[in-house]
């Protein structure tokens, strides 16, 4: 069975402002059965409006990236204005704390239920992938990416949300950690072929899967290229290295 037929764990990032842009990387992907993420770009520019437009009548699992990170009333409300769009995963982030983190996850229970829908996975970004320790330092975080990653895992984890996004160069501890049900979204994902950019704790598709990850998420490597269909089905054939 190839990656696609089985649940597709690559999500690709539409990263853009332009909506038929966007509509059309979604027909891309949908070719390949595989999950669209939509972020701060688009939603910035088209709003709910535009998660409609793009993800229309296709069953197209969508991780809404829109790392919310506010006062736990803020967030929950806002997790209560976009669970209403279906998305399969939103996101806050970890930094936001226990309180905030709880806060979300009840208002995407509730809201879900009110509605008759499944509930959203609730995730939390723990370090960007863009970050190193040298970064993390400079915020005033000693002690490494991968320290504070585990801590702030912990704390998503015990708040009663379903996983986290991390590099998936932390996979082998949170899951050792944590164990094997909780979601972990592994950005900073880069095929051979694919420019590093501002990404830091990088890793291939293969290294993802074999550590652990249960989604990758990739954009550029993706979107960049002429086939989007092809280059994702070209991440696809690199799951197993
Ligand atoms: O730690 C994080 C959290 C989110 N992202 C998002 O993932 C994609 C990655 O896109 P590429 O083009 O493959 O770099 C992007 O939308 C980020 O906002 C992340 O990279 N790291």
């Amino acid at each position: 069975m190839s990656a696609a037929a089985a649940r597709c764990p690559l999500f690709v990032a539409l990263d853009t402002p332009d909506l038929d842009r966007a509509r059309t990387w979604a027909q891309a992907v949908a070719e390949t059965g595989c999950g669209i993420k939509l972020g701060l770009e688009f939603f910035g520019a088209h709003g709910a409006a535009g998660v409609r437009a793009v993800t229309g009548d296709a069953v197209l699992p969508v991780f809404l990236d829109l790392k919310f990170h506010d006062i736990p009333n803020t967030v929950a409300g806002a997790v209560r204005s976009v669970t209403p769009l279906a998305p399969a995963i939103l996101n806050v982030h970890a930094a936001g704390g226990t309180a905030m983190m709880r806060a979300a996850r009840d208002a995407a229970e509730e809201t879900a239920t009110g509605l008759g829908a499944p509930r959203p996975k609730v995730i939390a970004v723990t370090v960007l992938t863009s970050l190193d320790d040298a970064d993390l330092a400079a915020t005033g975080v000693p002690g490494g990416a991968t320290d504070q990653v585990r801590r702030l895992a912990a704390l998503a984890v015990d708040a009663g949300l379903d996983g986290v996004v991390c590099s998936a160069r932390e996979a082998p501890v949170l899951r050792a950690d944590l164990g094997p049900d909780v979601l972990l979204v592994t950005p900073g994902v880069r095929p051979t072929w694919g420019a590093t950019g501002d990404q830091k704790r990088v890793t291939t598709p293969a290294e993802a899967m074999a550590a652990g990850a249960s989604s990758l998420v990739v954009g550029r490597p993706i979107t960049g290229a002429a086939d989007v269909a092809a280059a994702a089905r070209r991440v696809l054939d690199e799951l197993v290295g």
